[in-house]
């Protein structure tokens, strides 16, 4: 009879899932403690599914921060999001499902439906718990949310002040399967940098633009490369629909995009720990967010 080999790490996936705007990617960045996945006030601010890597001694826990689940789907993009949000509850061992103060609406209920077919152990992390002036409601309300499912935990957390989420972070490593690393233990993210570099720009854009903007735009990195003087030279280009949103990216004498290129350069630097060149363009590719096709060719493509 041969031994198995002997395995003396921990690693598994662990799901974050909850509608859009809970706070999901927060609570991933403040986990890894970078910026892996970007975040606004917008809802929807996450299109594609990425993974944070958190590796500690010999455990490495894997996120995967999914676009928030949310019942409508009109439109090609809110389609691909949703796909992308189901299909990584396939491959994780443990499911956090994120939720937000003492709110539980229609989507928070359609999440916790698909939740339940796919009958993954589940964490309760109920977020913002820092905007409940009520903390009586706040414990009512836990005390409703412990009855709608048999969690496992019920986590009460704020990312945004940065409480309990170190004990959270714990609480996973200690959960995790025994198995070889799936990474590198350096990595902090399964994305290229020039996919990280993509949605620091797009990050820019859904913070700094009106409300028209978040379905229509998407950023190409055109030119990603070290210069001789050991510079990144990035060059972003931004697509937009219509040539009302280019002005509206572009601003008064160019005065907006300069505040998002300074902005997503700072952001940039820090992440890769390098001196960042950046430029930005701004065209308009029209109907795109309604032509899978287009979606595909632009790196949705539901990996
Ligand atoms: N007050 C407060 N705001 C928070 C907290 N966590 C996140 N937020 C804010 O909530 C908004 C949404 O956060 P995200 O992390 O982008 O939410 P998400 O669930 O990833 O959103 P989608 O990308 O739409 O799925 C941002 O403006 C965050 O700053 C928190 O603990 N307290």
């Amino acid at each position: 009879m041969h031994d198995l080999p002997e395995v003396n790490t921990y690693c598994g996936m662990v799901a974050i899932v909850g509608r859009p705007n809970v706070g999901k990617s927060t609570i991933l960045n403040e986990i890894i403690g970078q910026k892996v996945s970007i975040t606004s006030r917008k809802p929807q601010t996450t299109r594609h599914r990425i993974m944070g890597i958190d590796t500690l001694d010999d455990r490495q826990a894997i996120y995967v921060d999914t676009p928030g689940l949310h019942s409508e789907e009109k439109r090609a993009i809110n389609r691909y999001m949703n796909r992308a949000a189901s299909s990584s509850l396939g491959e994780v061992s443990l499911v956090l499902f994120v939720v937000e103060g003492t709110r539980f609406n229609d989507d928070d209920k359609m999440v916790l439906k698909k939740i339940k077919n796919s009958r993954l152990p589940v964490w309760l992390i109920v977020n913002k718990t820092d905007k409940v002036e009520d903390k009586n409601a706040l414990m009512t309300h836990l005390q409703w949310l412990h009855e709608q499912h048999d969690f496992a935990h019920v986590i009460p957390v704020s990312a945004k002040q940065n409480k309990y989420i170190t004990e959270l972070r714990d609480m996973v490593m200690e959960q995790l399967p025994p198995s070889e690393f799936y990474f590198p233990e350096e990595y902090i993210t399964d994305r290229s940098s020039r996919f990280m570099a993509a949605e620091i720009i797009r990050e820019k854009l859904m913070r700094y633009t009106g409300d028209e903007l978040p379905y229509s735009v998407t950023v190409e990195i055109e030119q990603f490369k070290m210069t001789e003087n050991g510079v990144y030279r990035i060059n972003g280009l931004i697509l937009v629909e219509r040539e009302t949103q280019k002005r509206m990216v572009i601003g008064k004498q160019g005065s907006h995009l300069k505040t998002m290129g300074s902005d997503a350069r700072k952001d940039l630097e820090e992440l890769f720990q390098n001196k960042v060149f950046l430029e930005l363009w701004v065209k308009v590719k029209s109907g795109w967010a309604d032509d899978e096709r287009a979606l595909r060719s632009l790196g949705y493509d539901n990996q």
